[in-house]
């Protein structure tokens, strides 16, 4: 069991990288990673003039604190080769390969970045990957997908392809998606790389979102791939801690210190066991506290 070197990644905004007002405009909205598709929101006739525009930005918008994600097109296409070699010499933090289905295909990606980071003088490894999961083969290898490289930073699920593969379709309730969210779920932790939904396609539905972005929260994913930033917000509130877990993290990080300072790897707290695993989780309470500016460095409340 793997932990996860934690960045907060709880919305990755697809942004259509054939659309320039949106590609510049993108950082304004706060999500924690921007992804720009080359894939599907790109028609075939604009695919070079979309790498070209993605590139540009790379090199020239200043996204502040997001974490930079492409899209590319997927293996079996004539593109993916151009697209890595064109994101990789533009700095991209992330290159997500979408449709995929085995540790092979990540394998090949890896090798094709690390050619391209030597041709343009990068650091070999310094380019992170991500699989999307888009079928029922991605689903059943998603274990040996998340753990194929070193590069690896998570694996999606991508339910619009994977449902058209599954010859059903998107319900309310989600029920169809069940089996590839805990399969995805239980492959990233135990490769110790982050989870991601899918997107909700439709923008009028609120209260769907809002029931999908509560389920997904529960189950333990670390966020959700979006494609519009009116979603942004009430991902964020889902994954807002309350102030009452805040006040329990605050205490048990704490009392665990005190143990700590004494040598001592365990506590009592009100009656409660404090070992490792609550220390992990307030931990992580806190990272999503401090991310919504309800406390500050040290983890003090910010008062509103
Ligand atoms: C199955 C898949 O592969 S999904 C992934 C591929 N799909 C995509 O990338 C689609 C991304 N999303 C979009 O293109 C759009 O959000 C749409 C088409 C779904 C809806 O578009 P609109 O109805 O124009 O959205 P809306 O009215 O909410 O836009 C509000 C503002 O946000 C901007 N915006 C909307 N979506 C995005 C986005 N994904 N990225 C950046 N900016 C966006 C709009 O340009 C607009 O800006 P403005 O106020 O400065 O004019
Ligand atoms: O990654 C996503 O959620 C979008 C996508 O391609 C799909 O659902 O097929
Ligand atoms: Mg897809």
């Amino acid at each position: 069991m793997a932990q996860q070197a934690e960045r907060l990644r709880r919305t990755m905004m697809f942004v259509p990288g054939n659309n320039p007002a949106m590609v510049k405009d993108a950082g304004i909205y706060g999500a924690d990673s921007i992804m720009f598709d080359l894939e599907d929101a790109v028609s075939m006739s604009e695919k070079d003039a979309a790498r070209y525009l993605v590139y540009e930005a790379l090199q020239t918008v200043d996204y502040g604190d997001a974490e930079l994600v492409v899209r590319i097109n997927g293996l079996d296409t004539p593109y993916y080769e151009t697209d890595i070699k064109i994101m990789v010499k533009a700095g991209v933090d992330v290159i997500r390969l979408p449709k995929v289905e085995s540790a092979d295909m990540m394998l090949q990606l890896e090798a094709l970045i690390a050619d391209a980071e030597k041709e343009f003088g990068h650091e070999v490894g310094s380019t992170n990957i991500m699989a999307a999961i888009e079928s029922a083969e991605g689903v059943l290898n998603a274990y040996e997908i998340a753990k194929s490289s070193k590069r690896m930073i998570g694996i999606a699920l991508s339910a619009e392809d994977y449902t058209t593969d599954m010859k059903t379709h998107r319900y309310a309730d989600g029920q169809e998606l069940l089996f590839a969210r805990n399969m995805i779920l239980h492959a990233a932790r135990a490769a110790g790389i982050a989870a991601f939904d899918t997107v909700f396609t439709n923008m009028d539905d609120e209260e769907g979102f809002y029931r999908e972005t509560k389920l997904i929260h529960q189950l333990g994913f670390d966020g959700k791939s979006l494609v519009n930033p009116r979603q942004i917000e009430m991902v964020n509130k889902v994954y807002q801690p309350t102030k009452q877990e805040i006040e329990n993290a605050q205490n048990v990080v704490a009392a665990i210190a005190q143990a700590h300072a004494k040598g001592s790897g365990v506590i009592s707290m009100n009656g409660q066991m404090v070992d490792r695993p609550v220390v992990l989780r307030a931990e992580r309470v806190m990272r999503l506290a401090k991310a919504a500016h309800l406390v500050d460095e040290e983890g003090n409340n910010i008062e509103e």
